[in-house]
């Protein structure tokens, strides 16, 4: 095993792994992750937790991995391979949050961002409703980073969902007071505002991320290459803030790229562009 550490200014590519279910059309969970950490300058990994039958227009089938099956992916990689970022999506059930607990535990990776994925776009569950509390009590104190949407931040919280960008600072603090570290609340739900703009907690700091909003349907995956391209970019930078910064420019370019693209006739995919990190 090695010890060399991943540090900021380093030419070493930085090893990052998704814990996340699959898209087969490649625009969320694991699909988008690899090439959000491959735009972004890292080595990409992947364990899956769920093989879901989705596309641009939604969910149509969903097939949980066993939990002993996603200890086992893990446990072989992290006994190979030095991982200096993790980035976790959907994570089913209860039963496969707990295996991924006590990998978090046996292992310790540094920099691990939690997106508490729980419906999809189309309305589809992707986490069991039992299963909020124990991603809550048991995995929420062990991440670096959650990076909630307005419903997800409600659930885990057990309140009305917000409707204005004034209550967010609020509920940044109190999803602070169930003990995560750093907190990005995600606004993109509040289509009425102007910008889309995210609010990031950090520690004893609180800072507006604002990003032009594009006029667009290719919205499908736009939580998950957030997070994604956040793991990606912490080992190379010197904190979580910087990080968060880079990683909403970075969506926002793949946002206005996806112009491009020609996806399905549903909720179209970003577009993951090369980029100098
Ligand atoms: N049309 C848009 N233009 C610019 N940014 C957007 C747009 N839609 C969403 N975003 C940004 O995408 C990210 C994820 O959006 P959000 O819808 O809040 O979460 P999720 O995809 O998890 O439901 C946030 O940073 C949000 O501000
Ligand atoms: C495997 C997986 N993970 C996450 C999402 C959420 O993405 P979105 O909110 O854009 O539907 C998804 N649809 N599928």
């Amino acid at each position: 095993m090695t010890t060399r550490a991943a540090l900021p200014g380093s030419d070493r590519v930085p090893n990052v792994l998704s814990i996340a279910g699959t898209d087969p059309s490649g625009g969320a969970g694991v699909q988008a992750d690899l090439k959000a950490f491959s735009a972004n300058g890292a080595y990409g990994m992947s364990a899956v937790t769920a093989l879901v039958a989705q596309t641009t227009t939604g969910v149509a089938e969903v097939r949980e991995v066993p939990p002993e099956f996603v200890t086992a992916q893990l446990t072989t990689l992290l006994d190979d391979v030095r991982v200096d970022a993790v980035k976790i999506g959907m994570l089913a059930n209860a039963e496969v949050i707990r295996a991924v607990v006590a990998v978090l535990d046996r292992y310790a990776p540094p920099h691990v961002v939690l997106d508490p994925v729980m419906v999809a776009k189309s309305g589809h569950r992707l986490l069991a409703d039992e299963a909020v509390a124990v991603l809550r009590d048991e995995l929420l104190p062990r991440v670096d980073l959650i990076t909630p949407n307005l419903p997800e931040a409600a659930d885990l919280l057990g309140e009305p969902e917000i409707t204005g960008s004034a209550e967010m600072a609020a509920q940044a603090q109190r999803l602070a007071d169930l003990g995560a570290k750093q907190v990005l609340l995600k606004g993109g739900h509040l289509r009425a505002e102007p910008a889309s703009a995210d609010l990031f907690r950090g520690d004893g700091e609180v800072r507006w991320l604002r990003s032009e909003r594009i006029d667009t349907a290719n919205d499908h995956g736009t939580g998950c290459t957030l997070s994604a391209a956040i793991a990606a970019l912490r080992p190379r930078r010197s904190d979580w803030a910087t990080a968060v910064r880079d990683g909403k420019d970075y969506l926002t370019g793949a946002l206005r790229a996806a112009e491009r693209l020609d996806v399905g006739r549903g909720h179209g995919p970003v577009h993951h562009f090369h980029r100098w990190w």
